[in-house]
Order: C-alpha cells, then sequence, then structure tokens
C-alpha cells in the first residue's frame, strides 16, 4: 500500500515491545523510510570495541563516536549500516554487543552526536520516514506528525526475545534472556524515559497483541491521526 503519507512517525519502547519488527512492516506498507536508531548506538559499540577502548572512557568514546562515518540505509526491505565502509549490520546483533550497548548509550556526548545524525536523517528529503528508538518522540523528533509509544508486560517482552534468540520460551531461554533485558532496559531508562508515554504520545499495550495486529492498530492510528487509510 502507498497511502500518500510522507511524514514522520516517531515510536520509542523498551527491548522486546516489537518496535523493530512492527516499524519496519509499517515503513514497508505505507512505501515510508525507516530509521533503526538503536542499530546506530549499537554501530557505536561495534566500533568502540574493535578499537580497543575502554568504553567507561566517556571522552575517548564521545571523541570516536563524532569521527565515524555512519552510512545508514533506510530501505525498510533491507535497513544496513556501515561503520567507516564497514558493514556492521549483522556484527551489531551479538551478544557482546548488546551486553555492552548500555555504557555507549548512557554516554551523554555520544548521544547528542547521534541524536543531530538521526534528526538529518528524518530531514532528508523525499519519502517520510519511521523512526523508532527510546527518545524519537521526546527528543530526536518531538514534532513528529505521529508519535507512538510501544509497550508490553516484562513477561511478554522476554518471552518473545527469548523467542528471537534462542528459538524457544523454555526456563533456561527465559532467565537468560531475563538477565539481558532486565539489567539494558534499566541502565537506559537512567537517561531517557521509555516507559512512559509523554504527552501527545499514544500508547499502543502489545502484550495480548499478534504482530499483525501491532502492524494494524499503528496504521489505524496513523490513518487517525494523519489521514493515510488504513488497511
Ligand atoms: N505482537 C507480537 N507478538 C509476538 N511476537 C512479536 C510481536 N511483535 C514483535 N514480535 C517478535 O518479538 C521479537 C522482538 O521484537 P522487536 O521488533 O525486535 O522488538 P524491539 O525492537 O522493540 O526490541 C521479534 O522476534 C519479533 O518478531
Ligand atoms: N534512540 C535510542 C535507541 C536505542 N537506544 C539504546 C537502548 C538499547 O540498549 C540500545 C540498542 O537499541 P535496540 O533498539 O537495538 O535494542 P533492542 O535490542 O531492540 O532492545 O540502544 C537509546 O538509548 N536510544
Amino acid at each position: 500500500m502507498n497511502t500518500g503519507f510522507r511524514g514522520v512517525i516517531a515510536v520509542d519502547g523498551p527491548s522486546g515491545s516489537g518496535k523493530s519488527s512492527v516499524c519496519r512492516e509499517v515503513a514497508r506498507t505505507l512505501g515510508l523510510r525507516y530509521l533503526d536508531t538503536g542499530a546506530m548506538y549499537r554501530a557505536v559499540t561495534w566500533a568502540a570495541l574493535d578499537r580497543g577502548l575502554d568504553l567507561t572512557d566517556q571522552p575517548a568514546v564521545a571523541a570516536l563516536s563524532r569521527a565515524l562515518v555512519l552510512d545508514v540505509a533506510t530501505d525498510p526491505a533491507s535497513p544496513r549500516i556501515a561503520v567507516d565502509g564497514v558493514d556492521v549490520t549483522a556484527a551489531i546483533r551479538q551478544t557482546r554487543i548488546s551486553e555492552n550497548v548500555s555504557a555507549i548509550a548512557t554516554n551523554l556526548d555520544v548521544r547528542s552526536d547521534l541524536i543531530a545524525r538521526q534528526r538529518a536523517l528524518i530531514e532528508e528529503k523525499g519519502a517520510g520516514i519511521v523512526a523508532e528508538g527510546r527518545d524519537i518522540t521526546t527528543v530526536v523528533a518531538p514534532d513528529a506528525d505521529v508519535r507512538l509509544l510501544l509497550t508490553a508486560d516484562e513477561n511478554a517482552r522476554i518471552a518473545r526475545r527469548a523467542r528471537e534468540l534462542h528459538g524457544n520460551d523454555d526456563a533456561a531461554s527465559l532467565a537468560a534472556t531475563h538477565a539481558q533485558i532486565a539489567t539494558r532496559d534499566a541502565r537506559d531508562s537512567t537517561v531517557v524515559d521509555f516507559l512512559v508515554a509523554a504527552d501527545g504520545v499514544v500508547e499502543i499495550d502489545t502484550s495480548p497483541l499478534t504482530f499483525e495486529q501491532v502492524v494494524a492498530a499503528v496504521l489505524r492510528v496513523v490513518s487517525e491521526t494523519a489521514g493515510a487509510p488504513a488497511r
């Protein structure tokens, strides 16, 4: 479906709420670009580890971030990210990155560098965009045409992530995933609030919904607030 909607859709939410998968599908459906801002924090983490930096050395990590050439491809059919010419799309999903990314995401100088880059990507001319992360509705693009917070109760989020990472949600997989997600969300939420909807942000609790139902709910909100027809 290609509706004429060419605006900005901003989506936030905690890990496992469904942001990446839902936003890609919404972008594909509406013929918009797709920006995964979490991938940018992961890419800086990859580069800092690659260079052997001490991740707690905030000035050194921020200087590295500012010096990096980040190429972010926003086609929802194949979102990619490269750091200084090296495609790290797959590498940034490794556990070692997930375990270390909060050290980068809580570095306020890295945040201001990446926020500026994200604003530039969102404002690029052409098709509109679906941008997702933790602070898109509040900091990066508070003037977005559509602003959404995807939530889900912790058990649902952990079970989804366990199925994605381990292929099942048995007790061992749930325990391993719980440790990773809860620690990361707790650390990340010290610098941005992605658990409570800011004024004017529409919250969708995805816990009882299938993936398809969440996509339909998002398209409905887009239609109601920005005039694009729901499917
Ligand atoms: N409503 C849903 N019900 C069940 N699984 C879902 C739902 N939405 C997304 N998923 C799956 O849950 C996992 C986490 O979703 P993802 O989009 O990566 O979340 P986030 O980007 O918020 O961390 C993925 O494997 C995704 O396919
Ligand atoms: N706009 C954003 C996007 C992500 N982050 C942080 C939060 C996460 O720990 C990392 C990685 O984000 P990502 O969306 O890939 O995380 P998930 O594994 O999908 O939960 O970056 C952020 O602080 N601000």
